[in-house]
């Protein structure tokens, strides 16, 4: 019975520590950026579809994991339970994985950039691993600085949108760039909201998060803003004659818009009962991103 106990909590601690729901951070913006190119062109190339999604998927795991290994360097994860380094005990291990994912993961965007003949996906996807390696790794750890949800606006937004639209198109589009700016923004909610529980931590290791510098409650007031925005943005880009109206839809993903800026408002100094507004964050990006996708190719 304790025996079955603790495997149970353990196999709790891996699922956390590998964080299946995370990746819809990868699938989100390449679908949305796709479902866009097919409005627009009627046409949709699967084969580079899916070559980027799964190398996505492969760059966001890297991610993860070699944030796990940057994290055990500072001291900041030394509480964290679920971190995959102190789970292993072998940082070496997981630095490695890391490695291999995103190998495999840029080696997949190379392959479409071969197809077509053409390096602007590839530089476009380079430039964001360069921007999450500045987030977390030597010498930058700009995450430190309070920088991450401004550079994760960029990367999952206007340049994920911008290397999805165009591995199937290889042109631009100003409607792909307002849409961008909506899962730019649902994406930095996650993380600005995985940051209120961690008060206590990232103070003590020195860092600065947008929480840590505004405190709790202007955090909890600034989400309604951030939350209220992304309706907003698509009432204008429709009344503008950007977007067409089935993309309204996004307004299904509004009951979790309210259940998270209500959970945050009620808990945003409870830590234990904060933490998991992130994945009320996460729920919120997935329904609002599917939706909007959705809008676009009805
Ligand atoms: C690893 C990230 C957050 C974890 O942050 P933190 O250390 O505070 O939390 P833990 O407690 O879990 O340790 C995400 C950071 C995102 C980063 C700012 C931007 C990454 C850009 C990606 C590489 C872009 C990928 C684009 C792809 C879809 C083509
Ligand atoms: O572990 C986390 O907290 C996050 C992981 C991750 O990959 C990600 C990506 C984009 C925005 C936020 C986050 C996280 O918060």
């Amino acid at each position: 019975m304790t025996t079955k106990l603790i495997e149970r909590s353990n196999s709790k601690l891996w699922l956390a520590a590998i964080k299946p729901p995370m990746y819809s951070v990868a699938v989100i913006p390449i679908s949305v950026g796709t479902a866009i190119a097919f409005a627009e062109t009627q046409t949709i190339n699967s084969s580079i579809f899916s070559t980027f999604l799964m190398s996505a998927i492969l760059i966001i795991a890297w991610l993860n994991l070699s944030n796990d290994v940057f994290d055990s360097e500072t001291g900041i994860d030394k509480n964290k339970a679920h971190s995959l380094v102190n789970l292993t005990g072998n940082k070496t291990l997981i630095f490695g994985l890391a490695n291999l994912f995103l190998a495999v993961g840029v080696s997949g965007i190379c392959a479409i950039s071969w197809w077509q003949k053409d390096p602007t996906v590839i530089l476009l996807v380079v430039l964001c691993c360069a921007l999450g390696y500045t987030y977390q790794g030597p010498p930058f750890r700009f995450g430190y600085q309070g920088l991450g949800e401004i550079i994760c606006f960029f990367t999952f937004g206007p340049l994920a949108f911008a290397a999805a639209y165009y591995s199937q198109t290889q042109t631009w589009s100003a409607t792909n760039l307002a849409a961008s700016a909506i899962v730019g923004i649902t994406t930095s909610i996650i993380l600005f909201c995985s940051h209120f529980h961690q008060v206590e931590d990232d103070l003590a290791a020195g860092k600065k998060s947008p929480i840590v510098r505004l405190g709790t409650k202007k955090g909890a007031e600034l989400l309604q803003w951030l939350c209220g925005s992304i309706y907003v943005l698509t009432v204008l880009f429709v009344a503008l004659g950007m977007f067409p109206i089935w993309t309204l839809l996004i307004f299904g993903s509004l009951p979790f818009a309210i259940d998270l800026c209500r959970h945050v408002t009620d808990y945003h100094d409870q830590p234990g009962k904060v933490s998991n507004s992130k994945f009320i964050a996460v729920t919120l990006h997935f329904s609002s991103g599917l939706l909007l996708a959705l809008g676009f190719v009805l």
